[in-house]
Formats: C-alpha cells, sequence, structure tokens
C-alpha cells in the first residue's frame, strides 16, 4: 500500500515502476484459423480468448486505441514494437459541462486482446498512474508479448484480417483450435452491443442542438462537439431521429464496430431523413458507412482494413476548411469501405480518396441539392493521431449555426435523465423519451 501510494506521488519513482505481475511468465500462444501459431509470454489478464486478428500502424496512443469501441471483438496487433512504455493514465476526466467524464475513448478496455513485441514492464509518464499489464489485468484482457509482430503483420495483410485465439497458459505443445472452434464476432451486431441503450444530453447550455446517433461514440466525437459548445443528445444507434428531428439544428453519426449492414434499420431511418430534412449531417467512420448506404452505396469488405494514425487521403473537392487537391493525414480504424461507383449516386460526390489503396475516403452531398451532408472513412477527431482534419467539426457546427433553430432551447422534447450515461459520472436531470 506505501509502495503503491509512493509510486502514484513521486514521478521519479514511477519513472522507475515495474509491474511484472504474477501471470508474466504464463506461456501463451496466438493461433490463427489459417493454421500458422506464435508463441510468447502472457501479460495482463490469464484467460483465453477467440477474437479477429487485426493490425495498426500507430505509433502512440495504445490507450486511445485499446478503448475505441470499434476494436471491439478485436484481437489487436501493435507493429509498434515496444508498448506500454508510457503506462496508463487515469480514466477520470475533471466533471465540466465541457467534457464527457472520461480521459480515453470509452471506459474501459475495449478490444478483445493486444498482441505485441515487447511489452514495456517499466513506465514513464507524468499522467501515468498504471502499467499497461495492471489495466489489461482489472479489465480482464490478456495480452502476448514475445511475439514477431511482424511476421503476424505480413501474414494478415496478405491473407486479410483472420479469425484467432489467444490462448493463455499453453506451451507450444498445446494443440491449436480446430477451424470450426473459431468464433466469428462479424456475424454479431456489435453496434447494439456497445450503442448507448436510452438518450442522454452533454452541454445541455450549448447554443446549437446537435442530435447524435451512437454506433459505438469515440469520447472524443462527442468531445470535439461540446468544446464547440453544441448541446448534444446521444441517441441509441436506432433511435427514430425523423420523429425529434424538427428540434435539432444538426445530425452526427458516429463510428462503431463490425460489419455496416447489421445496421440497415439506421439506414433505412436515414434515408427518410435525407429525402425530408434539410439540415447539415455528418458521419464518422460507421457512421460515414452508414450515410453512404443510405445514399444507395454498397459497403464491402477490405482485405485487411486501415487502422493507424498515419493514412494519407487526397481530397478531390472543397468545403469549408477542407480544399481539394489536399493531401490529409488521418486516423483510421476500419475493416468496412464503401465502393466506389461511376457514376456516383445522383446527389453525392467523392470527397476524399486513399493515396494508398484508393478506397473510399469520403461523401459528400453535391453542391446542386444546396444539401450539407458528409461522411468520412478517417476520424478527424484523432485521439491519437493527426489534427490535419479536426477542422470539419467546426465546418460542421457553422453549417448548424447558420440554419439554427429559433425554437427556444427548452423545446426539446427528449428530457434529462442520469440513469445509462455512458461516459460521464452521473451528474445531468433524469432521462425520458416522450415521442
Ligand atoms: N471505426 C469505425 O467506425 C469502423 C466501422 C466499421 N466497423 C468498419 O470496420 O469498417
Amino acid at each position: 500500500m506505501i509502495a503503491r501510494t509512493l509510486i502514484r506521488s513521486q514521478p521519479f519513482i514511477r519513472a522507475f515502476a515495474t509491474h511484472a505481475g504474477p501471470n508474466t511468465a504464463l506461456p501463451a500462444a496466438l493461433h490463427l484459423k489459417t493454421g500458422q501459431s506464435f508463441h510468447g509470454r502472457s501479460f495482463g489478464a490469464p484467460r483465453s480468448i477467440f477474437g479477429e486478428t487485426v493490425f495498426s500502424t500507430s505509433i502512440t496512443s495504445y490507450t486511445e486505441s485499446m478503448t475505441d469501441p470499434s476494436y471491439r471483438n478485436q484481437i489487436l496487433v501493435f507493429t509498434t514494437p515496444l508498448i506500454g512504455n508510457y503506462g496508463v493514465p487515469s480514466n477520470k476526466a475533471p466533471i465540466d459541462s465541457q467534457d464527457v467524464g472520461v480521459v480515453l475513448e470509452s471506459e474501459g478496455i475495449q478490444c478483445s486482446a493486444i498482441v505485441v513485441a515487447d511489452v514495456a514492464e517499466k513506465f514513464s509518464h507524468h499522467a501515468a498512474v498504471e502499467s499497461l499489464t495492471s489495466w489489461c489485468r482489472r479489465f480482464n484482457v490478456p495480452g502476448i508479448t514475445g511475439v514477431d509482430t511482424r511476421e503476424v503483420t505480413r501474414l494478415l495483410r496478405d491473407q486479410g484480417t483472420t479469425l484467432g485465439r489467444l490462448a493463455v497458459g499453453v506451451d507450444a505443445s498445446a494443440p491449436a483450435p480446430t477451424p470450426e472452434q473459431y468464433w466469428d464476432p462479424s456475424i454479431e451486431n456489435l453496434v447494439d452491443q456497445v450503442s448507448t441503450k436510452v438518450p442522454y444530453h452533454l452541454n445541455p447550455d450549448g447554443d446549437i442542438r446537435i442530435a447524435v446517433l451512437d454506433f459505438g461514440a469515440k469520447a472524443n466525437i462527442l468531445r470535439s462537439l461540446i468544446r464547440r459548445n453544441a448541446a448534444v443528445t446521444v441517441l441509441p444507434w436506432n433511435f427514430d431521429f425523423n420523429s425529434i428531428r424538427d428540434q435539432y439544428d444538426g445530425l452526427f453519426l458516429t463510428n462503431g464496430p463490425g460489419d455496416p449492414s447489421h445496421c440497415m434499420e439506421a439506414v433505412l431511418k436515414l434515408r427518410e431523413t435525407l429525402q425530408m430534412w434539410g439540415k447539415p449531417i455528418f458521419g464518422i467512420c460507421m457512421g460515414h458507412q452508414v450515410i453512404g448506404m443510405a445514399a444507395g452505396l454498397e459497403a464491402y469488405r477490405m482485405t485487411f482494413g486501415n487502422r493507424g494514425h498515419n493514412q494519407p487521403v487526397l481530397a478531390l473537392a472543397s468545403s469549408g476548411s477542407i480544399k481539394a487537391g489536399r493531401v490529409y493525414v488521418t486516423s483510421q480504424n476500419h475493416q468496412y469501405a464503401l465502393k466506389l461507383t461511376d457514376p456516383f449516386p445522383t446527389g453525392w460526390e467523392p470527397f476524399f480518396i486513399n493515396c494508398n489503396d484508393s478506397s473510399v475516403e469520403g461523401i459528400k452531398s453535391t453542391e446542386d441539392t444546396g444539401k450539407k451532408v458528409w461522411g468520412v472513412q478517417f476520424h478527424p477527431e484523432s485521439a491519437g493521431g493527426p489534427l490535419d482534419t479536426m477542422e470539419m467539426f467546426t465546418d460542421f457546427l457553422g453549417e448548424c449555426r447558420a440554419h439554427r433553430l429559433t425554437l427556444p432551447m427548452a423545446a426539446t422534447t427528449v428530457k434529462l435523465t442520469s440513469s445509462h450515461k455512458k461516459y460521464a459520472a452521473p451528474r445531468f436531470p433524469e432521462i425520458s423519451v416522450s415521442a
């Protein structure tokens, strides 16, 4: 206890803190459904799991990636060899109306396991309160270290995202699972598992009303809206926004895990919104895919997706802070993408294209429609990663303000409640939804 208090209060001591836990020496294996096995040592929770094995090329921000709900049920392989060297911060944000209650992207670890070449047992950072190992253990998430992640990544790049199992406490003589034993998370509606179950409000005193459809929102998306003084109502992913749309100045669709085809209910509702409502709409990642599908585009599963904070995208059109012909470096985490068709659906145009693989990185409504609707596959909110496209939030809210409602703020029928806030400690009044 005394040692822990000292470690928390003394950056000097913390810099040399080690957290070699009791299960560190357990053997562990990463098995892929395609037949390859990699052996190393366990850290974090001493339990075995199945999941979808994906790789991220991010150099920093393992804490933000691991708490991103879009990584739900994925075994995350970091291509950066040393992970954990700056520890893990406290996840409690100051309680004020301009924040969402967490520092990271959600309350806890969302990926099902992590694979690293070399887990750092020593960590050093002024905000760190614990090691990666102890954080994983607290959230019951297993990790494997001592694996040749370059070899795993090359395999995943060639054969595509592959079902896997992280088996803890087994040595090289233990048999790998049979192909039928692998569990495929993409058959489940993961969005339904991570979306808020009931509506809640953030920053109710903001000057503009934005409804957010929550497909598994990263906290920094909500933060980016409320720090620009939006009053935000976060709604379940399949909430009937059309029944309350007249009370809002803009609609935002968030990121979220899994296959977008599980979200057809939201796609069909959004199709009606697009036809009947003229206010600005902005979607990120899953939200962008839902907008594209509502517009008539198809989504497909990529070979290995794009995950990392170093993805270059080329702007094909100018809009707000975005200038056609410029390359922006972006943060990404996705397995699916919209199909590029020629022609594009009437009233829509490609907005961005990926410089590496030419996948669709953004779509927008054409000028002649008079509408302001955008979707981007990348994450302008970053967390972590580059801030090149962050001002798209300012652009969106600027358009919303230009068409602002004149209703008094109290006129919304989505009322506040205190239960079921996804991120925040209880600090808002009770919610009940009257249609
Ligand atoms: N970050 C996201 O929203 C990801 C969207 C979707 N789950 C995909 O993998 O493509």
